[in-house]
């Protein structure tokens, strides 16, 4: 299996054109967080925004709307329930994440449902924690998308039917076939199953073994896929080694890197990789 390099981050990672503007950065829709989880939509949400995406909006449960806002002003909220407002934002957006904190009830169900019915055939659909666990408990079917499942191991298990131990190379491979989708399989050494070839990511460490570390890679994704339009494989690679390689340098110095500590880095990491 090929390993990601520092050379393909540097790759993707361009200065940016200074005839630009925040719509030419794409525009990304991050969907979850439940009364429970809200923290888990708001680390996905800030990790979109401090990795570049030109706009953000967050569909959640309104009980998190001040909380997201008073981290994350740059943000845009709408109510995850209401379908009228959800309609009219999908088609407009560039990249789409759905289920850091979602849960798995009745509610959480409907909103991926209708995100389903709604999603099209050139947008980028992130599918995550929750969210996975209700396409593999509910079967189903998935809506014809550019889709990027983001499992760890034991949603991967869900998924795929693969138990931890068939997980290997060649079964994640056809799983994803099977699947027609690309699939981060997350782990110590996460695996990148593009259609086009496998990837495993050399960078990382324990230090990122702490809630919300996944969910702050969906956001990363969403940010270097809305604003890398012409390099879509290779910018999924960059956000994988990113992620890990930040929180090796924050490592350097700290036993333990959070999420927000690996978002707050974003910008001068960018800025040192498009040099
Ligand atoms: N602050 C928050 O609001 C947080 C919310 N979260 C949300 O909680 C929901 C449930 O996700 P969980 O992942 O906790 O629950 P899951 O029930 O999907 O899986 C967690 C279990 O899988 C096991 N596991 C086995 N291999 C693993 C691997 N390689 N990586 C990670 N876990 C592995 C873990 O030990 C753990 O007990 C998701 O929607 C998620 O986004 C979590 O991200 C934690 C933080
Ligand atoms: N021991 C480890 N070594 C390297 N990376 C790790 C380690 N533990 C966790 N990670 C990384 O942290 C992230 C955890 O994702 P996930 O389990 O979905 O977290 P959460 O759902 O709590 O946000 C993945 O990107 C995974 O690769
Ligand atoms: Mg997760």
């Amino acid at each position: 299996m090929q390993k990601i390099t520092e050379a393909l981050v540097r790759q993707v990672i361009q200065p940016r054109s200074q005839e630009s503007h925040k719509g030419s950065f794409g525009r990304v829709l991050t969907i979850g967080g439940n009364q429970n989880f809200g923290g888990a939509i708001i680390m996905s949400t800030s990790a979109a925004v401090y990795s570049g995406a030109g706009l953000v909006t967050c569909a959640t449960a309104p009980q998190n709307f001040v909380s997201l806002h008073a981290r994350l002003p740059e943000a845009m909220v709408v109510d995850y329930q209401d379908q009228t407002m959800l309609a009219e934002l999908i088609p407009q957006m560039d990249v789409l994440v759905i289920g850091p904190g979602l849960g798995v009830d009745a509610t959480a169900l409907a909103i991926l449902k209708f995100v389903f019915t709604q999603v099209q055939l050139h947008q980028n659909l992130i599918i995550d924690g929750s969210a996975i666990t209700l396409v593999a408990q509910e079967r189903l079917t998935l809506p014809t998308a550019q889709i990027i499942f983001t499992p760890h191991q034991m949603e991967w298990q869900r998924l795929s039917g693969l138990a931890l131990a068939e997980q290997t190379p060649a079964k994640n491979q056809a799983a994803q076939q099977k699947l027609a989708a690309t699939v981060i399989v997350k782990s110590h050494r996460t695996e990148v199953y593009l259609p086009s070839a496998a990837w495993q990511n050399p960078v990382g460490s324990a230090a990122m073994a702490t809630g919300g570390m996944g969910d702050c890679l969906t956001g990363i994704l969403a940010g270097f896929l809305a604003q890398f339009t012409t390099q879509r494989e290779a910018a999924i690679l960059a956000a994988v080694y990113a992620h890990s390689q930040i929180s090796d340098q924050l490592a350097q110095r700290q036993y333990v890197t959070l999420p927000t500590q690996i978002i707050d880095a974003l910008p001068q990491y960018m800025a040192r990789m498009s040099r």
